[in-house]
């Protein structure tokens, strides 16, 4: 059934057995039809600003020259390069990042094995505990918390990586065989990236070089999400993501090497992410737009759909341990700045977050002052 010729369909699924995830849906659409769940375009202050054609120009940072002691002119430039990123786009490139484009490439394909699984097989990491609970780490869709909530164009499969002791390995695919290995592999480089731009934005902001690395904490927890963005046909209507910014210190992104999709909000565009193989992006989030006290930017993003093409993402998201309070640094607060945002427990904020995104608000709008 269609609704008023615009590709809606009216029928929550359209088949007898609901599809559990958007993959399942996307499988069994016998029109290029989206069931009217899905539909998001159009229905938020952020949605009615224009996108431009353009692809972001977006500052690309070479981290083997910011890590370079023994050239301070080459390390100057890039440190310069990353002042500008963090205080305008809130998001840039990394290359020469020292994670191996095999490891890269091996994730990847991991991640693509495991979203071709039979349904039957991924259903076995479900994020539903007895078929409805929903919980944070797992396989499966959106939080549906409310009958009325958009729905997001994407499947997920979440896990907690860090603290290494924490990790629910029952939730950790068994196949392809790699996952596993490629996972603690991909992990421990990543983590290797955050901490040096940890250190550099806290030169950047002239506190001691481990202040941020200290905000996060001994056991800071880091998320991975694999997501999955299958084709879509009515991509003008749905969203792979909601328009949101994360609630993370830091986020260390690997994009699809092929498919484009994460679109960025500056000065009231949205702005078309490049898609560059083999290298890393990384976003400020928004506890890192807190504890500097507003000087480094939280981007607001989304991603949209392709009408031909699945999409990939691996990401991974560090943040404070979830019982720590986080505020702006005093050093960063003064007459000329005063402090812009209220101390926060992580664990209240981020669970906020995830109320807000799928009413299309910015929980970072609450803890300003
Ligand atoms: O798919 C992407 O490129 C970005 C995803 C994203 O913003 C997120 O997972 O928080
Ligand atoms: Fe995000």
């Amino acid at each position: 059934m269609m609704a008023g010729g615009i590709g809606v369909s009216m029928e929550s699924t359209g088949g007898a057995r609901a599809p559990t995830t958007v993959q399942e849906l996307a499988g069994a659409l016998a029109a290029p039809v989206v069931p009217a769940r899905y539909v998001a375009r159009g229905q938020h202050d952020h949605d009615q600003q224009p996108a431009t054609a353009v692809v972001a120009p977006i500052p690309v940072i070479d981290l083997g020259r910011l890590f370079k002691l023994d050239d301070t002119t080459a390390s100057a430039e890039e440190a310069a390069k990353l002042r500008l990123a963090l205080e305008s786009w809130g998001l840039f490139l990394v290359t020469n990042h020292g994670v191996d484009a095999a490891v890269m490439d091996g994730m990847m394909a991991a991640s693509r094995e495991f979203f071709q699984r039979p349904p039957e097989e991924k259903q076995r990491y479900t994020n539903l505990i007895g078929g409805e609970r929903f919980q944070l780490e797992g396989y499966g869709t959106d939080q549906v918390s409310s009958p009325d909530q958009i729905l997001d164009w994407s499947d997920r499969l979440f896990l907690k990586v860090e603290p290494e002791d924490e990790r629910s390995l029952a939730l950790w695919p068994a196949h392809p065989e790699t996952f596993r290995d490629l996972l603690d592999e991909f992990t421990n480089k990543c983590g290797e990236v955050k901490d040096g731009l940890l250190r550099a934005m806290s030169k950047l902001l002239e506190l001691h070089d481990d202040y941020f690395v200290d905000q996060l904490g001994e056991r800071a927890d880091t998320y991975v999400r694999f997501s999955y963005y299958p084709e879509c046909p009515r991509p003008e209507l749905v969203f792979g993501l909601k328009p949101h910014s994360d609630g993370s210190v830091l986020t260390v992104l690997m994009v699809d090497d092929v498919v484009g999709g994460l679109q960025l909000l500056r000065d009231g565009v949205w702005w078309d992410v490049p898609v560059v193989p083999h290298t890393l992006l990384v976003n400020v989030g928004d506890q890192t737009e807190i504890i500097s006290n507003g000087i480094f930017k939280s981007p607001v993003h989304r991603v949209v759909t392709n009408a031909k093409k699945e999409r990939l993402l691996v990401v991974l998201f560090y943040s404070a341990r979830s019982e720590r309070e986080i505020e702006p640094a005093t050093q960063l607060v003064d007459e000329k700045r005063p402090v812009l945002y209220r101390k926060i427990e992580v664990k209240d904020y981020i669970a906020g977050l995830y109320e807000h995104v799928s009413q299309g608000t910015m929980v970072i709008d609450t803890v300003k002052i």
